[in-house]
């Protein structure tokens, strides 16, 4: 089956060698073609040109974007998104005057999530996370990384990543899904956190790898969850599984948990809000992509990441939602994008790369998705009708998508 996208105003990211990230100054530069056609065959990107050039084509279905900008999909590489019910009582302490800190001090946080999800069944957990999905489809998500730990025992945290991998076959979104059983300590091992990091590295994990179940392994590194030795413990059973790793790191404080992870070689570093000028020199010239989450900075009156200054230092840079019912709660990457651009100092050219490319990078998938790039995955947005890309973040919190097109095919 073939799909023509015709009189395409400007296709955007167009890279006809791919590149697998960006790095520092490269961010500045999204190459486009204006005027161009997009020519897609099953779910991949076949050939594309300006308009000029457009070959007489037979049986193909046509899409005039006459006005338009095409785009490839965004893509998350940041999720908590199967999650049971929500926690809007703690949003008004906040506006109370409690901080996130201090809600999850007093039984709050990520705790209070599990219980939910403990009692909740896969069924229930796949229904609520499928709307969920539908949603960021919508907003022009085509690929999302899930991650468990809201489980925290096994029994929770292998369903958590069933469902995860359940919508992987129901839905045409890309899905890459992470073990994050070391999210926070439950609180029958309170007294004994070294006795629940064994449970997470010798019980939970090998069961996981058996089922197949994850991609990647996460924790939360950071002062009152778990320290640089836990960390250590988790990303080494990690790799003995040959399961990579994926952090969350330095959000509150940076207590030497960036330096851990480009030691262990980590995907990604996750967060970033705390950074000191050694954490910005480990990620120099390393395989680890910094990931910064603005809607959490929003969400939870918290710095945001400096990304200007790592994208100054060098530094590649990839954004994502977060999504979760704590301190997330909004799947949005166009509001990502406008953040960045708005509380970040990042321009519209570089929360572009950051949230389509770096974020490929970011989810290990960049040699398929993250660009228009011929024979890479037909996951597109089309705009509506507006003046230019950068128009996008500027128009904060509006939606200007018209259509989204996932494995070569209109979502409907
Ligand atoms: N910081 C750790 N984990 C999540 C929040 C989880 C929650 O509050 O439920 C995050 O990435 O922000
Ligand atoms: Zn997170």
């Amino acid at each position: 089956m073939k799909t023509l996208i015709k009189n395409i105003k400007e296709l955007i990211q167009v890279r006809e060698n791919n590149v697998s990230k960006l790095s520092g100054k490269q961010m500045s530069t999204l190459p486009t073609i204006s005027n161009a056609w997009l020519l897609i065959k099953d779910d991949i990107i076949e050939d594309y040109g300006k308009m000029e050039s457009l070959p007489s084509l037979k049986e193909v279905t046509v899409i005039d974007a006459a006005g338009k900008t095409v785009l490839p999909s965004w893509i998350d590489s940041h999720t908590h998104l199967v999650y049971a019910g929500n926690r809007e009582q703690e949003f008004v302490d906040r506006i109370k005057g409690l901080s996130y800190e201090e809600i999850a001090a007093k039984g709050g946080g990520i705790i209070n999530s599990t219980a939910k999800l403990q009692q909740a069944s896969e069924d229930q957990l796949f229904e609520q996370a499928s709307i969920r999905l539908e949603q960021v489809i919508k907003m022009g998500t085509g690929a999302i990384e899930i991650k468990s730990g809201y489980g925290l025992t096994t029994e929770a945290e292998l369903k958590m990543l069933r469902v995860a991998k359940r919508l992987q076959k129901h839905y045409p979104i890309t899905i890459k899904t992470t073990f994050l059983g070391a999210h926070a300590v439950p609180k029958e091992f309170q007294a004994n956190k070294k006795e629940y990091v064994n449970e997470v590295c010798n019980v939970m994990l090998p069961k996981i790898a058996e089922e197949n179940l994850a991609d990647y392994i996460d924790i939360f590194c950071e002062k009152g969850y778990f320290d640089l030795e836990d960390t250590k413990q988790v990303l080494e059973a990690g790799k003995k599984y040959g399961i990579r790793g994926k952090i969350h790191v330095n959000q509150f404080n940076a207590i030497g948990g960036v330096q851990l992870g480009v030691d262990y070689d980590v995907l990604s570093v996750d967060h970033l809000e705390v950074m000191k000028e050694e954490d910005i020199d480990a990620l120099k010239n390393t395989n680890t992509m910094p990931v910064g989450l603005p809607s959490c900075s929003l969400y939870i009156d918290i710095p945001y990441a400096p990304t200007r200054k790592m994208i100054d230092a060098g530094l590649p840079v990839a954004l994502a939602t977060d999504y979760n019912p704590g301190s997330s709660p909004n799947g949005n990457m166009n509001l990502v994008i406008s953040l960045a651009c708005i509380k970040m100092g990042m321009t519209p050219e570089e929360a572009i790369n950051a949230s389509t490319i770096n974020a490929a990078y970011a989810m290990g998938i960049e040699k398929t998705h993250g660009s228009i790039t011929k024979g890479k995955k037909a996951n597109l947005i089309i705009t509506d009708a507006i003046p230019s890309y950068g128009f996008l973040p500027y128009s904060f919190g509006n939606n200007h998508i018209s259509q989204v097109i996932l494995a070569g095919k209109i979502v409907e």
